[in-house]
């Protein structure tokens, strides 16, 4: 059988990861297949550089308009990042009746609906294993392996970069920037790695993983997002003396609220205790929990990021679409686990509603009576406190921090006991609250 044909659009870190694996792994790959798969064009905005990565072996062009509009290209790999080019070039692509493999996952977040609906009536497949989690097969466990299942909740450690920078600082002392800069340095960041610290690039992997576990169309715009920017040092540290370990978390779950059921759709950092594996999941290492109802919980853990971790995940893609190129579109695996017509409309619940715990460090001048200060506002509110850490103060010190671990309360009952904390006289500046998941 003839090789099928390829068109790279952005021959960057993945780009670049992308051509070298398929190249060095080229016979193997073939006999997985069933029939070869070959990059014959490639199109770059530093077409010098590109066509001295593919030595020859494929043309170079500069416009990506070129290779998604020639006749001769099967499969078309976006891996030039951003949002309005890609998504011209998928779409048009799509038109032309070619099947499509992405890493783009902000694409996807964003405009996921359009361009799965404009597959589905072409008949042509969208593959982005590589968008979630780097090198981990999460998207295929999620969407094949678990699928007697009914799926409770998918909750991970899916942002390379700020979980480098997190375990840099904590066992290195590194501080922010420079741990940043390594991150980026080993083409783990985004182009714009605000994406990566602020969380918004964990929501785009964790808005895709929602719609496939529970069947619902991707919806960015609902989820809350908080990065590790505002993350401070001493949190860090306090955490650790009570068990703890600070991640950057990303969240999905059913949840019933007062009889209703809904979808919680969340990252921001988050205390989870030392003692889970998840805890332990360090550098740039992604780690998925996923708990489902006949499986229970099982748990996916590999490289998030990186040229060739995540060509694996293209290439595992390139090799399922030559696989059923030639089979029924209407038997393919659907892009969103579901058939299109079988989503559901469950709402994405605001944040205001949602259970967890709490870690709280109140900063107080010390006097006698703050703690029953403190104690008496969340008893008010019904919100029991599981831990409470205080250390001597200092010699002479007249400040000191408290820290408070509660149990779960939904979370517009802590902002209000916060605002009657922060109104106290004895309480320096804001209270400090991150959310604590125990994931058992
Ligand atoms: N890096 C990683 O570990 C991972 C990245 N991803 C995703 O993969 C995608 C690619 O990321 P990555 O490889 O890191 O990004 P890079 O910035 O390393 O590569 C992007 C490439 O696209 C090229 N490019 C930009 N604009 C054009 C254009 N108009 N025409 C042709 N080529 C263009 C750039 O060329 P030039 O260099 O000449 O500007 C560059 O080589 C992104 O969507 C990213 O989110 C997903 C998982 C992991
Ligand atoms: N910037 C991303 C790349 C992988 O998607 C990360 O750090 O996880």
């Amino acid at each position: 059988m003839k090789p099928i044909k390829v068109g790279l659009l952005g021959i960057g870190t993945v780009g670049e990861g992308t051509f070298n694996v398929l190249k060095r792994n080229q016979e193997e790959i073939r006999r997985r297949a069933g029939r070869g798969i070959e990059i014959t064009m490639v199109a770059a905005r530093n077409t010098e550089r590109a066509a001295r990565l593919v030595g020859g072996e494929c043309e170079v062009v500069s416009d990506p308009f070129a290779v998604v509009d020639h006749p001769d290209i099967d499969i078309v790999i976006e891996l030039i990042g951003g949002y309005e080019l890609p998504r011209e070039l998928v779409m048009r692509a799509i038109a032309n009746g070619k099947h499509v493999v992405t890493a783009n996952k902000a694409l996807l977040a964003l405009h996921g609906n359009e361009i799965f609906a404009a597959a589905q009536e072409k008949g042509v497949m969208v593959a982005f294993e590589a968008a979630v989690a780097g090198g981990i097969p999460i998207i295929k466990a999620l969407r094949e392996g678990l699928t007697a299942n009914r799926i409770e909740s998918v909750a991970g450690i899916i942002n390379g970069t700020t979980n480098f920078i997190l375990s840099e600082m904590r066992d290195k002392g590194l501080d922010f920037s420079t741990a940043l800069a390594q991150a980026q340095g080993l083409g783990y960041a985004e182009a714009d790695p605000t994406f990566d610290i602020e969380g918004v690039d964990a929501a785009h992997k964790l808005t895709i993983m929602s719609a496939i576990a529970f069947g619902i169309p991707v919806q960015f715009d609902k989820a809350h997002i908080e990065g590790i920017s505002k993350l401070e040092a001493v949190d860090i540290r306090y955490a650790e003396q009570l068990g703890y370990r600070i991640k950057l978390l990303g969240i999905t779950r059913r949840t019933v609220i007062d009889g209703v059921e809904g979808i919680e759709l969340r990252v921001h950092p988050t205390l989870i205790p030392t003692k889970r594996l998840i805890a332990n999941v360090e550098g740039a290492m992604n780690a998925v929990l996923v708990q489902a109802d006949a499986v229970g919980a099982t748990l996916y853990y590999g490289k998030g990021a990186g040229a060739e971790p995540t060509a694996s995940s293209v290439i595992a893609d390139l090799v399922d679409i030559t696989r059923l190129a030639t089979a029924d579109p209407e038997y393919r695996v659907p892009h969103l686990a579901f058939q299109p017509n079988q989503m559901t409309d469950v709402a994405i619940w605001p944040m205001s509603e949602i259970n967890t715990s709490y870690y709280l460090r109140v900063y107080v001048k010390n006097r006698l009576g703050v703690m029953a200060d403190l104690t008496r506002i969340l008893a008010d509110a019904r919100i029991s406190i599981d831990a409470v850490l205080q250390k001597e103060p200092a010699e002479g010190a007249t400040r000191l921090d408290i820290i408070m671990l509660t149990h779960q309360t939904r979370e517009k009952n802590i902002d209000a006991a916060i605002a009657k904390i922060e109104a106290l006289d004895t309480v320096v500046g804001n209270v400090t609250r991150i959310r604590l998941e125990s994931l058992s």
